[in-house]
C-alpha cells in the first residue's frame, strides 16, 4: 500500500461538501482500483518533481546570493588593473590569493619589458641627439616616444638641438653595449602575446623608429599568463614562484638583463643623460612601469618580483578581463553568507570605450578611477586632448548612461602620491586647469579643487540621485587601498543584502 500522499490526509478530515475546491480535487466516488493505482502513481511522480525542485532551490540557496558585480571604469592608465591586483592579492580569500603568487613568474617577465622599454627610450634620445648633432637635421619629432613617455601640453615650444647637452664616446659606447636589449625587448614580447600583434613593430638597434610606437598589450590578462605554463615543472606541488621559474634556461631574458645591469645603470644616473632627458621633455620617472631606481634588485639572478613590484609593473589591457572571488570578511554579520563578488576590468584606451557597454547590465556597483596628477599630460590616442578633461567628460558620461542607473557609484581619485610629487617640484595646476585661478599649489587644494569637480559633475549630470563614494587614492599603495576596499567591500555587501530584503 503507497504511503499516503499530501494533500490526502486533509481531504479526509474534510467534508466534501464543505469547499467546492476540495470537492474538486477529491478523487471520484466510484473510483475503480485501477484507476486509484494510477492517480496515486501520477501523484508520487509529481511529488518525486517538486522534491527535486526544492532540493534545487535549497542548493542554489545555500550557494550564496547572487554575486556582486562591479566594474572598474577610467581612463587608460588611470589604475584600473593595479586595484584589480590588489582585490586579487588582499581581498580575497587564502587559496585564491595563492593563484595570485603563482603568477609571480609571469609578473617577472612584465618588469623585465618595462625596464628594457625605459632603455629604449633614453636610447632614442640619444639617436636623436646624435642626429640633430651630425645632421643639423630639424627638431627631432616628440611624437616619436608619444607611445612611452608622459607628454605634457604643448605650452612651451620643444627645446631647440642647439641647445641639447654634448654627448660624449662614453655614451656612445653605452648605447651600443646596451643593443643586445633589442633582442631581449622582441623575446619578451613573443612570451607576453599570444601572437605578436601585426602592428607591433619589432625593434631592431638597426633601424629606426617609424613614427609613433605601440605600447605592447595583452588581449586578457587571464590569457597571457597562461603563456607561462612552460616554466611550469609538471610535478609542481608548490605555489612558490622559485619552484616555477627555470633558473637554470640560458635563454631566459634574465641573462642579459644582468649581464647589462651596470651600464644600465650608467646610463640611467649620468647628469648628461638627465639633462638630455629634461631638455627633450621626458619624464620617464612617470612612464608607467618605471623600474630604472630599481636596477639592482629587478637584474638580479634569481630576481623574483615582491608585491610591491607586481603593483608597479604596467601591461595594458585590451578587451575584458572578469575575475571572480570570494572575499575575506570583516568578519561579524557581513561574512555570512559569503558572496560572490565579479570584477570587470576594461581596456581604457579611447578606441575600447564602446566595448564596454555590453557589460553594463545588472552591474552592481562601478569603480571609476580618475587619475588626478594626469593635469599636465595629453593622451596617447590624441596630443591635442588633455589626459584630466578628458577623465571629466568620462565620468560624465559613466553617470548619465541609462544602462548604470541602479549602480552604486564609487569614485577613486587616484595616483595622489604623482600629484603631490608634480606639485612640490613646481608644476602648477593653473597653467593647466585655468578655473584653478591663484589657489595655492599644494595637495590640500589642488586635491578639493578637484573633489569638488568630478562631485559637482555627478550632482549636476546623475541620471539617478543617488550617493557617491569618493576616496582619495594611490593603488599602489597597499595599507591604505586595503583599508578603503575593505570599506567599499562593507558598503557593497550592505546595499546587496538590503535588496535581497535581508534587513541588518
Ligand atoms: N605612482 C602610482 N602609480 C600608479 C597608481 N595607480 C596605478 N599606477 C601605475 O600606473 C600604471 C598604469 O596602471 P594600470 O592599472 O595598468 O592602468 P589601467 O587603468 O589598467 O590602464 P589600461 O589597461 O590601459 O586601461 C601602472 O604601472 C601602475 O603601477 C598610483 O596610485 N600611484
Ligand atoms: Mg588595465
Amino acid at each position: 500500500m503507497p504511503a499516503t500522499l499530501s494533500p490526502r490526509p486533509v481531504l479526509s478530515a474534510l467534508s466534501r461538501s464543505d469547499d467546492p475546491l476540495t470537492r474538486a480535487m477529491a478523487p471520484p466516488e466510484n473510483e475503480s482500483p485501477v484507476d486509484r493505482e494510477t492517480r496515486l502513481t501520477t501523484e508520487r511522480q509529481a511529488k518525486a518533481r517538486s522534491d527535486a525542485i526544492d532540493e534545487e532551490l535549497k542548493r542554489a540557496q545555500r550557494k550564496g546570493p547572487k554575486p556582486v558585480k562591479i566594474m572598474l571604469l577610467g581612463q587608460s592608465e588611470s589604475g584600473k588593473t593595479t586595484t584589480l591586483k590588489m582585490f586579487q592579492a588582499f581581498r580575497a580569500k587564502p587559496h585564491e590569493c595563492q593563484a595570485f603568487h603563482a603568477e609571480r613568474a609571469s609578473w617577472r617577465a612584465v618588469v623585465q619589458y618595462n625596464v628594457v622599454r625605459s632603455i629604449r627610450i633614453i636610447v632614442e634620445a640619444i639617436t636623436a641627439a646624435e642626429a640633430a648633432a651630425s645632421l643639423k637635421a630639424p627638431f627631432p619629432s616628440q611624437t616619436k616616444y608619444s607611445a612611452y613617455a608622459p607628454k605634457v601640453q604643448p605650452i612651451e615650444p620643444p627645446t631647440p638641438p642647439s641647445e641639447y647637452p654634448p654627448l660624449t664616446e662614453e655614451h656612445l659606447l653605452l648605447k651600443m653595449r646596451l643593443s643586445p636589449l633589442s633582442q631581449v625587448e622582441a623575446s619578451l614580447v613573443r612570451q607576453l602575446t599570444l601572437s605578436v600583434p601585426s602592428d607591433y613593430d619589432a625593434p631592431s638597434s638597426s633601424k629606426e623608429p617609424k613614427g609613433p610606437e605601440k605600447e605592447m598589450y595583452v588581449s586578457s590578462s587571464g590569457q597571457w599568463k597562461h603563456i607561462f605554463s612552460k616554466l611550469v615543472n609538471d610535478t609542481r606541488n608548490s605555489f612558490e614562484s622559485q619552484d616555477i621559474i627555470d633558473w637554470n634556461n640560458p635563454n631566459d631574458p634574465g641573462v642579459i638583463l644582468h649581464a647589462c645591469a651596470d651600464d644600465m645603470k650608467k646610463l640611467w644616473q649620468d647628469p648628461i643623460i638627465q639633462q638630455l632627458l629634461r631638455v627633450q621633455k621626458l619624464r620617464i620617472e612617470e612612464v608607467a612601469g618605471f623600474f630604472l631606481d630599481s636596477l639592482d634588485r629587478v637584474t638580479a639572478p634569481r630576481y623574483v618580483p615582491s608585491d610591491d613590484d607586481i603593483l608597479r609593473a604596467r601591461l595594458k589591457t585590451l578587451g575584458v578581463t572578469e575575475y571572480r572571488f570570494t572575499p575575506e570578511t570583516s568578519g561579524g554579520f557581513l561574512s555570512s553568507p559569503s558572496t560572490e563578488w565579479c570584477i570587470y576590468d576594461v581596456g581604457g584606451q579611447r578606441s575600447l570605450v564602446t566595448a564596454w557597454a555590453p557589460f553594463f547590465d545588472d552591474i552592481n556597483a562601478v569603480i571609476f578611477l580618475a587619475a588626478i596628477s594626469c593635469f599636465d599630460q595629453s593622451l596617447a590616442e590624441d596630443e591635442s586632448i588633455n589626459r584630466l578633461e578628458d577623465s571629466v567628460q568620462l565620468w560624465k558620461s559613466i553617470i548619465q548612461n541609462p544602462l548604470l542607473k541602479n549602480a552604486n557609484l564609487v569614485l577613486f581619485l587616484n595616483k595622489c602620491d604623482v600629484l603631490k610629487a608634480k606639485l612640490q617640484s613646481g608644476i602648477r595646476l593653473a597653467d593647466y586647469v585655468m578655473s584653478y585661478g591663484n589657489r595655492p599649489n599644494d595637495f590640500a587644494s589642488a586635491s578639493k579643487y578637484l573633489k569638488k569637480k568630478f562631485s559637482g559633475i555627478h550632482r549636476d549630470f546623475s541620471v539617478e540621485a543617488r550617493p557617491l563614494y569618493c576616496h582619495f587614492t594611490q593603488v599602489i599603495d597597499t595599507k591604505s587601498t586595503t583599508l578603503i576596499l575593505h570599506s567599499v567591500q562593507d558598503m557593497l555587501l550592505r546595499g546587496n543584502l538590503k535588496k535581497s530584503s535581508l534587513t541588518i
